[in-house]
């Protein structure tokens, strides 16, 4: 199994250009499902999530022509197997975001329940109860989906709570629908609208969106289009919270700063010195970082998936942080690993108190999922000594060569086997 090696200690230097993002390119890739005509995609992450949706897409029935720059064509222009095995969508949670389009096109769809990161229960009832509502036929069979319907028919659904691929998988399905479908409490992440624009390019019609209300009238068909995959928020986000934790001076290119207004304004508050431009952001850290508070929720509020991160820039600050974190009931699986390099954390609930100390000491530790790899790297790369971070398979869904990107940077980390 690889592992990752890291000597802390170093500050970050120098410039790295930000990859497309994984949550907006994964469901950008399912549109091609919606269409009999080439989709061309560009900013593609080379990432183990793509290669499993590319490989899903295949089997069943889109052709593909990917070259190494990131750019793809799909054709789905005969849809042969309208169905996702367990072995195909086990390790990856976006694996749902076939129903939708399947279901819309064809009529008919077998998914298995999707995997990914235990960092909760993660049902998918409300992709289901929206899809039933524009008039599916749904059952649940030892684990798979069956789903089918002559034509979906628009309609109105408000959500529990907001999911972003369960906005996602009906927006998909609505553009196909008969009628007008209206998603409320609909989720407003820059991914959501990434992949509603590309859908409006595709010539469906949408509105509200970037709003909870999205407004789509159903059209009898959609066309290709070209479509440049958004620079991935997280990944930035990753890396800014490096440099503020390890001190240091980095810009970051090909990258979108206003989609990120919340991180950056902790990273300001925690003492980070930041710049940004259309598509760049440049980070100074000169002192050792404040301690800061946080709480997940939906967008425009902190992400969850910068949580992680957060916490190991918290376990090095100068005073006590709380994390609440409200959307994954079990994301605090870092705490026990961040432990291992002498942290202070306590769990009370879904709340982290972080008592931040002057020195972490590096030791090994497990990525236990994708961003509390990202997390124990950081931690990684403050502590004194070297640190093995171990099952990176998990960072390997989601980030496009991290290692690299941070040797450029100055960092002293490799990937041993
Ligand atoms: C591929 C992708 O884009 N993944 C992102 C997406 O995941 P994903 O779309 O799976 O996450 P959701 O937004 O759906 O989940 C939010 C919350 O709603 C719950 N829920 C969701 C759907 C449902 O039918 N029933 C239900 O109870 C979930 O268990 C969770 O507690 O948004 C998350 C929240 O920003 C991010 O952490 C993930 O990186
Ligand atoms: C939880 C994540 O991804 P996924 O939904 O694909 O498991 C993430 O990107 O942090």
């Amino acid at each position: 199994m690889q592992k990752l090696v890291i000597h802390g200690g170093k500050k970050l230097q120098g410039e790295i250009s930000i990859s497309g993002a994984k949550n907006a390119a994964l469901p950008l890739l399912c549109t091609s499902l919606l269409t009999a005509e080439p989709l061309i995609l560009h900013n593609i992450p080379q990432l183990k999530d793509v290669t499993t949706m590319l490989a899903l897409l295949k089997q069943i029935g889109v052709s593909i022509l990917a070259n190494d720059n990131g750019t793809a064509e799909l054709s789905a222009t005969h849809i042969t197997d309208p169905s996702a095995s367990y072995d195909m969508v086990k390790t990856m949670r976006a694996a749902i975001l076939v129903l939708g389009p399947l279901l819309a096109r064809t009529g008919q769809a077998y998914i298995s329940l999707p995997g990914g990161c235990a960092i909760g229960v993660r049902p998918v009832d409300q992709h289901i109860k929206g899809l039933q509502a524009m008039g599916a036929e749904i059952s649940i069979e030892q684990g798979y989906i069956r789903a089918q319907a002559d034509r979906l028919a628009g309609a109105h659904i408000v959500m529990d709570m907001v999911t972003v691929t369960g906005t996602e998988n009906l927006m998909m399905a609505a553009t196909l629908a008969s009628g007008t479908t209206v998603l409320e409490n609909a989720a407003r992440e820059p991914e959501v609208n990434d992949l509603a624009n590309c859908l409006i390019n595709m010539g469906a019609k949408i509105d509200g969106v970037g709003s909870n209300t999205i407004v789509i009238e159903g059209v009898n068909q959609l066309h290709g289009c070209s479509h440049a995959v958004m620079p991935d928020r997280i990944e930035t986000g990753t890396f800014l919270t490096a440099a503020t934790a390890c001190g240091g001076d980095i810009t970051l290119t090909q990258t979108c700063a206003d989609t990120l207004d919340v991180v950056l304004e902790k990273l300001v508050e925690t003492g980070a010195e930041i710049e940004t431009g259309t598509d760049w952001v440049h980070l100074r850290m000169r002192k050792r970082p404040q301690a800061i508070n946080l709480r997940t929720a939906p967008y425009p509020a902190f992400p969850t998936d910068m949580q992680a991160q957060f916490m190991a820039l918290n376990c090095i600050a100068e005073g006590t942080a709380v994390i609440t974190e409200t959307i994954f009931e079990n994301r605090f699986m870092h705490v026990q690993e961040l432990k291992r390099l002498n942290a202070d954390i306590q769990v009370e609930g879904n709340t982290a108190i972080v008592h931040g100390v002057p020195q972490l000491d590096g030791a090994n530790v497990m990525a236990t999922d994708l961003r509390a790899s990202a997390c124990l790297i950081i931690a990684g790369l403050v502590a004194q000594g070297e640190t093995t971070v171990d099952r990176i398979y998990h960072l390997d869904r989601g980030y496009e060569q991290i290692e690299l990107k941070l040797a450029q940077l100055g960092a002293q980390i490799k990937r041993v086997r």
